[in-house]
């Protein structure tokens, strides 16, 4: 499946900067409308237009970078030099001033209070729960009824998240009052998400018209937010609580209800329907392949239950990188130049918007051949640690390199394997899957129907 042809724009002009901008711009709206009909292929086409290209988004200048050193250079040598910029200012409203969207020391010290949470032996310990989470719910499934994958994935990242932010005491009610909470966060944050896409994207004016769309984002939004709330109140009460929020009011210093609440949000947001989307794209690649999944079946067979870690699971693994390549859901990620930054041989100016695509990054024949052809074993013979810095990044790079990479490696080794152990997988006869890119790249429906594998 392609979210993007192959095509190459001309280059015909350059901007003020010297930089080159990219063709097809039109008066006062820029390159918006050729944006706004096919995001990530738009993207895509301005790869051969040089390591950065200029778009102009109305009157606004925005800087694409193209080559994995510019990227690099900015994520990771040069971070200091760069906030987070424009989506972020526009996310901030809602969910707050948490590790995603929080800049300078502020973030530093937010990321040093969080990332004890995110330590690989606790991810091992969170990684038994992913194993029996997953295998609970996937083991519920019935045989040759229609599901829409899509969704299953995403109440199946929540599912997985939330034990691990809440502060329930083990025991008791846990497990229903998780699955009450689990069922209503699945559906906000799926508002949430896309509609922070577009006040993102959209003039300020016309992002907050009192559309309907705008309207459910805003009670999704609120109800997230009384929830963190509620949760926030319920673990200060508690000393027996445990989760990432009762580390986070533990740390030293302290951190206060409002700073609390801003980062299980920004958890919410950032780790559930990316690792879902992941998970999507994971079952639609197995769907379409059954010798991969009978593979997947027989590697997950041998493993010891519960234990999901790429050494065992060596193959999973692959696949999992594979999909992170070809299906990376993140089409763009942005910075703001604080200072007027050198990158390559162009000058970026101080204030101006920087932007990336994982996606296209991850398509370029130059560090992939054949970039379309989905190959978990391309991994053995080009291991990631031989490509170029900046080449490959589906958690990103530098000090806002995504904090729960290896939770959502765990929590996707274990939904897989628990999948693979159990089922086999048919896509729904006449249904072609679409890439459509919002917020992240999803597929636009994933209907599918599973029979039980043979018992080995
Ligand atoms: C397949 C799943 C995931 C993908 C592809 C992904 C991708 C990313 C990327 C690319 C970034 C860097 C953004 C930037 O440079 O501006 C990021 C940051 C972040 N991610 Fe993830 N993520 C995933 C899962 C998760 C999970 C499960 C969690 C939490 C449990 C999480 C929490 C965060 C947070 C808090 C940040 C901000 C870190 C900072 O700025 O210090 N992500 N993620």
């Amino acid at each position: 499946m392609s979210i993007g042809g192959r095509e190459r724009f001309r280059l015909n002009e350059t901007g003020a900067s010297g930089i080159p901008l990219a063709p097809g711009g039109a008066p006062v709206v820029g390159h918006l409308p050729g944006l706004a009909r096919g995001r990530a292929v738009f993207l895509q086409g301005l790869r051969g237009c040089g390591d950065v290209v200029e778009m102009r988004l109305g009157r606004r200048s925005f800087y694409v970078l193209n080559a994995p050193e510019a990227i690099h250079d900015v994520l990771v040598t040069q971070s200091g030099r760069f906030s987070k910029g424009m989506l972020f200012d526009r996310v901030r409203p809602y969910i707050g001033n948490g590790l995603a969207s929080s800049d300078g020391p502020f973030h530093l010290r937010q990321r040093r209070a969080l990332q004890p949470a995110f330590h690989r032996e606790r991810v091992a310990r969170y990684s038994e729960m992913f194993t029996e989470v997953a295998g609970a719910r996937v083991g519920g499934w019935q045989a040759k009824r229609r599901m829409d994958m899509s969704q299953e994935m995403r109440e199946l990242a929540v599912a997985m998240l939330m034990p691990t932010l809440f502060p329930f005491a083990e025991g008791s009610e846990t497990g229903r009052a998780i699955e009450d909470l689990g069922a209503r966060v699945s559906g906000d944050l799926g508002v949430l998400v896309r509609g922070v896409l577009r006040a993102t994207i959209l003039p300020p004016a016309l992002a907050v018209l009192p559309t309907p769309a705008r309207r459910r984002f805003l009670t999704s939004a609120a109800a997230l937010r009384r929830l963190a709330e509620s949760a926030v109140r319920q673990a200060r009460g508690n000393p027996e609580s445990h989760g990432v929020l009762a580390l986070m009011l533990a740390y030293e210093g302290g951190m206060s209800d409002e700073e609390a609440c801003d980062e299980l949000l920004t958890f919410l947001v950032a780790g559930v329907e990316t690792t879902a989307t992941t998970l999507s794209w994971a079952l639609h690649a197995l769907a379409r392949d059954p010798g991969m999944a009978d593979r997947m079946s027989e590697e997950a067979r041998a493993a010891e239950p519960g234990v999901v870690t790429p050494a065992v699971l060596p193959y999973t693994a692959r696949f999992v990188q594979e999909v992170l390549r070809l299906y990376q859901p993140l089409w763009f990620m942005g910075r703001r130049a604080l200072q007027t930054v050198r990158v390559g041989r162009y000058e970026i100016p101080r204030g101006a918007e920087v932007v990336y695509s994982a996606a296209t990054l991850h398509r370029d024949p130059a560090h992939f051949p054949d970039p379309l052809r989905f190959d978990p074993d391309r991994w053995l013979a080009r291991p990631e640690k031989s490509l170029p810095r900046g080449a490959y990044l589906p958690f990103g790079a530098g000090n806002r390199k995504c904090i729960g990479d290896g939770f959502a490696w765990a929590e996707m080794l274990a939904a897989l394997s628990a999948v693979t152990r159990r089922w086999h997988l048919h896509p729904a006869p006449g249904h072609r899957v679409r890439a459509v890119a919002d917020a992240q790249i999803h597929p636009d429906a994933l209907p599918m129907s599973v029979t039980p594998r043979a018992a080995g």
